[in-house]
């Protein structure tokens, strides 16, 4: 396997539940180096098809290539090592610290029952100063707010010195200041990213490519301003919405809602009386 940044490439993938296609027959490619943004509504399947990007979630069908060789069945640790994953539900509740929660991020660069070396308290300690949270090791996790555990959680990750990195809505939380900076700190790794984001300004400013979902498909892949025009953004998200291009690349605002499609009229029954 080469040492930069990795190939990610989805291969029809499907993911049934329910008897329901959520994830359905996706391609899409995350290009070494690239920030590739996975865009859609509410329950497009982004967070599935990520999980299945990451090997957490094996596809019905269809199936990931890894720097062209297949996630499933890669050896964790190998897997580890290429790429680093935070998904929502990176939550705890347990009594760790600061500390502890960055060093997860070491684990698959030790031997097995190896304590953290000193080289690996100062991988976590940068990766905290790049998040702007120095000196915080020693604060307890569940005292942290919503937006200093997204950004550990991001510390994290970049301490696993990964080759790709894999992101359930890393903005979340976050106030606008840091929403920037985080994104310019990810771009800047020079790594490949691929980010689930749901504000579609910071998409088209910082993704290179986006792939946006729609009822588990794709509707389409390219750079931001070729998919963000506005009858697109009307037919996915049904919402109106200006673009044009400014010195930051493609600018974004959205005028209000397209209104809601009924596709059958809602009956409301009386309340027994
Ligand atoms: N285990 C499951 N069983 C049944 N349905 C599921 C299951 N997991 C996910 N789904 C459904 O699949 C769809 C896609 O879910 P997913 O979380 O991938 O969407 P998403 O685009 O990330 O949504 P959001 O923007 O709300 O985070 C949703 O309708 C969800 O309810």
């Amino acid at each position: 396997m080469s040492a930069g940044p990795v190939h990610l490439r989805a291969e029809h993938l499907t993911v049934l539940r329910r008897g329901r296609a959520i994830v359905d027959d996706v391609r899409l490619e995350a290009r070494p180096g690239q920030v590739t943004g996975l865009i859609g509504p509410n329950g497009s399947g982004k967070s599935t098809v990520l999980r299945c990007l990451a090997a957490t979630l094996r596809p019905t069908s269809g199936r990931v290539l890894l720097d062209g060789v297949e996630v499933a069945g890669m050896p964790r640790r190998r897997l580890a090592r290429a790429v680093a994953t935070m998904d929502q539900a990176s939550e705890t509740e347990l009594d760790l610290t600061v500390r502890d929660v960055v060093q997860l991020g070491r684990l698959p660069h030790r031997s097995r029952w190896a304590a953290g070396s000193a080289e690996d308290a100062m991988v976590c300690a940068e990766a905290l100063e790049r998040v702007d949270m120095g000196g915080l090791e020693g604060r307890p996790w569940r005292t942290l707010s919503g937006g200093e555990r997204q950004r550990v959680q991001v510390a994290r990750v970049l301490a696993q010195q990964p080759r790709g990195l894999l992101l359930d809505e890393p903005t979340n939380h976050l106030d606008v200041q840091h929403q920037f900076e985080l994104l310019d700190l990810l771009t800047a790794t020079g790594l490949t990213v691929v980010v689930v984001l749901h504000d579609l300004s910071l998409a088209a400013r910082y993704c290179d490519s986006l792939v946006v979902l729609r009822e588990g498909r794709v509707e389409g892949q390219g750079p931001p301003q070729q998919m963000l025009t506005p009858d697109l953004i009307e037919k996915v998200f049904r919402v109106r919405a200006e673009v044009w291009a400014d010195e930051g690349g493609t600018a974004v605002r959205l005028l209000g809602s397209a209104g809601r499609q009924i596709d059958r009229p809602c009956t409301m029954r009386a309340p027994a009386p």
